[in-house]
């Protein structure tokens, strides 16, 4: 297999449902991206931005309307063979025999995984490891119909992680866990991370992507509206500074050059791109007017920030995006505005 620094790349990729005009729809609009060796990369989007559709091309199992997929530099649907048994998949729903217990379905898959080990008892280790990696251990004989909804998706991702993938795609692994095993799962992904293995998901939970994703991408419509690390995205929004209306009028000369404050419910807030130079600068005034700024708060904006800006009035592009700058400093209607002169 290629050792290529990008495991997955996609150029214009495609996909359409359905015949091409009326009654057909083209759920992936021409995405390109790249992953590169040992990277987490999310996948973030509303419901039917086209997540699951994009992932379902990078795992081979459909063939682009459009476009090209490279997965460890193969084309993974037409060289299925050749990338398959490299790769791990944890679907948005896994379907397994509802009688097998989850150690009796683990083995049953490992069976038909060509790099799981040849012999029944390295197998039996393999699944065991993998069932105790997910904190499943306890539960090995319980029939599948009888786990819990949270359970069933740790069996999931266990199946995943037999085989010893170099590439790992995981469709919203942790939909349905509770806090703690969420955390665990988090673990997981660090871990395989740290070994190397490239991991691609798609998640709802924006401080999953936050705590994990070295980058993402935010889908709408098919397409992507914002890629980049974590903290490169959240910075698409200004940083805010709070502090309460100071006692008496604003005072003049109080706010830095060029800012606009807005007034609501007492707070004063301030936009900025550039966070650290007004909050000196703000100080500093403060300081040489002898206000005082009671509950100061300045903090970037968070990736949930950005996500609703960017998913905001489904009928717009990534271009209206690019305009928050100005959109996200106008004052709502129950907000005063304050110009620093
Ligand atoms: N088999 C199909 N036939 C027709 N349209 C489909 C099919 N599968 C998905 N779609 C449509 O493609 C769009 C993208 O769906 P997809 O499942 O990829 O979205 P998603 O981002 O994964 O959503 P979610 O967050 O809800 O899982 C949706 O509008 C969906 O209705």
């Amino acid at each position: 297999m290629d050792d290529a620094e990008d495991v997955i790349g996609a150029q214009e990729l495609r996909r359409r449902y359905g015949p091409r005009g009326a009654g057909g729809f083209e759920a992936v609009r021409g995405l390109s991206f790249e992953v590169r060796r040992g990277e987490v990369f999310a996948l973030l989007g509303t419901n039917g931005a086209g997540k699951t559709s994009t992932v379902e091309l990078l795992e081979g199992l459909a063939e682009p309307s459009g476009g090209s997929v490279r997965v460890l530099g193969r084309d993974p649907f037409r060289e299925r063979a050749a990338v398959r048994p490299f790769t791990g998949v944890m679907l948005q729903e896994g379907g397994f025999p509802a009688d097998l217990t989850a150690a009796e379905t683990a083995r049953m898959w490992a069976g038909c995984l060509s790099r799981a080990p040849g012999s029944r008892a390295g197998r039996a280790a393999a699944v065991s490891s993998a069932l105790d990696r997910v904190g499943l251990a306890a539960r090995a004989g319980v029939r599948v119909k009888q786990l819990s909804g949270g359970e069933r998706r740790r069996l999931d991702l266990a199946l995943a992680l037999l085989g010893r993938p170099r590439v790992l795609f995981l469709d919203e692994p942790t939909t349905g866990l509770d806090p703690r095993a969420r955390r665990d799962t988090w673990e997981v992904v660090r871990e395989l991370r740290e070994r190397g293995v490239t991991v691609l998901l798609t998640t709802h939970y924006l401080e999953e992507a936050e705590a994990l994703a070295d980058r993402l991408a935010i889908m709408r419509e098919g397409r992507i509206v914002a890629a980049g690390t974590p903290a490169e995205v959240a910075a698409r929004e200004p940083a805010r500074i709070r502090f309460d209306v100071p006692a008496g009028p604003l005072a003049a000369g109080l706010l830095p050059e060029g800012t606009t404050a807005a007034v609501r419910g007492g707070r004063v807030e301030l936009r900025t791109r550039d966070l650290q130079r007004t909050l000196l600068e703000l100080l500093l005034r403060a300081r040489d007017l002898g206000v005082a700024l009671p509950g100061l708060d300045a903090r970037s904006a968070s990736l949930e920030e950005v996500f609703l800006t960017i998913t905001r009035d489904g009928a717009h592009g990534a271009a209206e995006h690019e305009g928050t700058a100005q959109a996200a400093g106008a004052p709502a209607r129950d907000e005063t505005e304050v110009t620093a002169p």
